[in-house]
């Protein structure tokens, strides 16, 4: 259980009655209150969970980035999370999902063992699979990816890994790795901010959730250069991706690329084949590895590579989006929900008169979510009132 609030201020909540009304959630045996607080005249969000049974007040910890601090309506959609709409934004940023009793949710609960909730942003549309590109090193990953970044910088964005390594001499910081301290990098994993990490050559490695989504923001395709351990753990998790394992064409040549980099010791280099020699072998895991790639001469692998890449066509860069300009100010409130969809209201026209101030908000296809966005929503204006309430029936 969390900590009992010490006190709980009805004023600093209220938006205005009917938001007031519309913020406090009930699900179950608990209410959750979602507010905002103004603390040194920064506004944020204030969530507070009434537990009707012990009439006890919750501050849970709040994991994920929070919507802009404006004023809202909220609904819930199922008994895992509550859909949060921002007003005095633009319809792009608008959506936002509480996250109650999501499996994240639940994990980072028995984590910390107090109540727990995480913010998750909407997007509109879907997103094209990241690519994970595996192999030993010194096989040619970080060459095939950077021809790849060059010919399709608009196509094309890296995931950033975070590492406990030092920087090589031509390598910046926030461009080839974040370079991080072990004991930062360990709290950030603990609080669920990595998709997967890995003990790799005796340092740290790991892919942050924002590394990965921040390149999708983008609208582009994200490259992970992670290690068979890492992509093990991508596969276990909810990122639908592409798995790629760059293998070179002998042990010799391997060794012979490693040396002629120049980039590590002898010792490391010992390391590092050591290492190889294991991750070859698990190279042929069972459903790990979508495609072999045998990086001899590099043209032509680099060649192989894009064929693989454009032959994945099933998700187009985004769909499902009816919405014009979603960079316009959006001013609209929660009005009523179906199973699948919700409808929202434009505070600023007569709905009746003007049928584009009514938007339905698919959401029967979303993936994702905490700790990553919510992606996959489909919003789309609605002709008529009636079409509405027909919805609704
Ligand atoms: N699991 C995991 N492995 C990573 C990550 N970033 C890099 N690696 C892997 O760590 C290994 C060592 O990378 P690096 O130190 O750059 O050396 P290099 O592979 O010899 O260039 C490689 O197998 C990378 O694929 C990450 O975020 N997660
Ligand atoms: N097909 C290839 N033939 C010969 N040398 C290669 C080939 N591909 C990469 N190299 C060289 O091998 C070394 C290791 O490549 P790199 O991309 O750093 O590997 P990784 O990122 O997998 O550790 C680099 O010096 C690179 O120029």
């Amino acid at each position: 259980q969390g900590e009992e609030a010490p006190e709980f201020r009805v004023d600093r909540i209220t938006l205005g009655s009917k938001d007031c009304q519309e913020n406090a959630i009930v699900v179950g045996d608990k209410t959750y209150v979602i507010g905002r607080t103004d603390d040194d005249s920064k506004s944020s969000f204030g969530i507070k969970i009434l537990d009707k049974l012990t009439q006890t007040w919750i501050v849970p910890t709040v994991l994920g980035a929070q919507p802009p601090s404006k004023s809202h309506s909220a609904i819930l959609i199922n008994e895992e999370k509550i859909l949060v709409v921002e007003k005095g934004v633009s319809l792009n940023d608008s959506i936002w999902f509480l996250e109650i009793d999501t499996p994240f949710v639940k994990q980072q609960r028995k984590i910390k063992g107090s109540e727990v909730v995480s913010w998750s942003k909407g997007v509109l549309g879907v997103a094209q699979k990241p690519v994970v590109i595996s192999g030993p090193s010194g096989v040619g990953k970080g060459t095939l990816i950077a021809k790849l970044m060059k010919e399709y910088p608009s196509k094309f964005g890296f995931s950033v890994s975070h590492t406990t390594r030092s920087p090589r001499v031509k390598e910046i910081d926030g461009v080839h790795y974040h370079f991080a301290g072990r004991s930062k990098m360990e709290q950030d994993i603990s609080e669920g901010e990595f998709l997967e990490f890995a003990h790799v050559h005796g340092n740290l490695y790991g892919t942050s959730i924002e590394a990965v989504e921040s390149v999708t923001d983008e609208g582009k395709r994200c490259i992970l250069d992670i290690d068979v351990q890492g992509a093990r753990s991508v596969r276990a998790s909810s990122l639908e991706a592409i798995f790629i394992f760059v293998c070179p064409p002998s042990f010799e040549e391997l060794e012979k690329r490693l040396r002629a980099r120049g980039t590590e010791t002898e010792e490391q280099i010992q390391k590092r084949l050591r290492n190889a020699r294991a991750e070859l072998d698990q190279s042929n895991s069972p459903g790990l590895f979508d495609h072999l790639l045998v990086n001899d001469n590099l043209e032509a692998c680099y060649e192989n590579l894009k064929k693989l890449l454009s032959l994945d066509d099933d998700h187009k860069d985004s769909d499902g989006c009816f919405i014009e300009d979603g960079k316009a100010t959006a001013c609209y409130s929660i009005m009523s929900k179906t199973e699948s969809e919700v409808f929202l209201q434009s505070e600023t026209g007569e709905v009746v008169k003007a049928a584009a101030n009514l938007l339905a908000v698919d959401l029967s296809s979303l993936t994702g979510g905490a700790p990553g966005r919510t992606r996959g929503l489909k919003i789309h204006s609605i002709n008529s009132i009636d079409n509405c309430l027909k919805g609704i029936r």
